[in-house]
């Protein structure tokens, strides 16, 4: 669970400003979902949460802490594309999720580690419907089974916050609507707070708890660089939460695991 504060955020990329005076909290287990139109800063939002972009003004909280720098296992990420290894199997892709956050130098689990995190992934990839599909590598799987599995591999290195970069937005509706149903529900069942970037609006309300809208309240051609988008809209949806999050089960935190520990 985590509670993230943007206070006096712009972010300029030279004489550009992108993002100007951006001032929002966040609660712990909300899902926010930010749409505005092409252009106006919805990823470099997300960028600067992922710690890959610092703002240049202003500054970035986490559960009241200042951000760290960097990106490190408390932030998920799923991009649309391009966010599994294609020389992975599904298995192994879910498992560098666990891998890298354990073993940082060295990327691998050994023995007893190694057993623990195979069941734990083999019951996410369950979960996220690709049992029976392990053994594949992600260019035999669809569109919509490579999210799922992008979704399997953030979760599995136990994010508190995870962030969504249109995720969904390359797939086909009916097999969107699915991986809808299930993001809902793996939302339901954990702590995660969740941030998605989306075009579709219809998708926004659906899923999130609150939807935040950016806008450039100038944006005549002569205007456009010199001043950014700011946070034009903020909805709150009633709370979507159907159920507790269950126990710490493996996937869902990584972090409690008592087979993991005794492993
Ligand atoms: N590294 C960078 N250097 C310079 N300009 C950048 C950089 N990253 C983003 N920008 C500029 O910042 C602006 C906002 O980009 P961003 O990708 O955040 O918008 P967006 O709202 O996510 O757009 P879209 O909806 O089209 O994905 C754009 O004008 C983009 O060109």
């Amino acid at each position: 669970m985590s509670a993230i504060r943007f206070d006096g955020v712009w972010k300029e990329y030279g004489d550009h400003i992108v993002l100007e005076r951006i001032t929002i909290d966040v609660a712990p287990r909300a899902f926010v979902a930010l749409v505005g139109p092409s252009g106006c800063g919805k990823t470099t939002f997300l960028r600067m949460l992922l710690g890959e972009e610092t703002p240049t003004r202003g500054r970035i909280l986490i559960d009241g802490k200042p951000l760290r720098p960097e990106p490190d296992a408390d932030r998920g990420v799923v991009f649309q594309r391009y966010s599994v290894f294609p020389h992975l199997t599904v298995l192994q892709n879910v498992l560098l999720g666990r891998e890298l956050k354990e073993s940082k130098w060295l990327g691998r689990l050994f023995g007893g580690a190694k057993r623990a995190a195979t069941e734990q992934a083999m019951v996410l990839l369950d979960e996220v419907g690709l049992k029976g599909h392990e053994d594949k590598y992600p260019s035999a799987l669809s569109g919509g089974m490579q999210q799922r599995l992008a979704l399997a591999q953030a979760i599995m290195r136990g994010p508190k916050i995870l962030l969504l970069d249109e995720p969904f937005g390359a797939l086909d509706p009916g097999i969107r609507s699915e991986i809808h149903e299930l993001m809902k529900r793996l939302w339901n069942e954990t702590e995660l707070t969740v941030v998605m970037v989306t075009h579709d609006l219809s998708e926004a309300f659906r899923l999130a708890s609150r939807v935040v809208a950016f806008e450039r309240h100038r944006n005549r051609p002569e205007e456009r660089e010199r001043y950014g988008a700011t946070i034009s809209r903020d909805l709150e949806i009633y709370p979507r939460r159907t159920a507790q999050p269950r126990p710490p089960l493996s996937i869902r935190s990584g972090r409690d695991d008592p087979a993991e520990q005794g492993a």
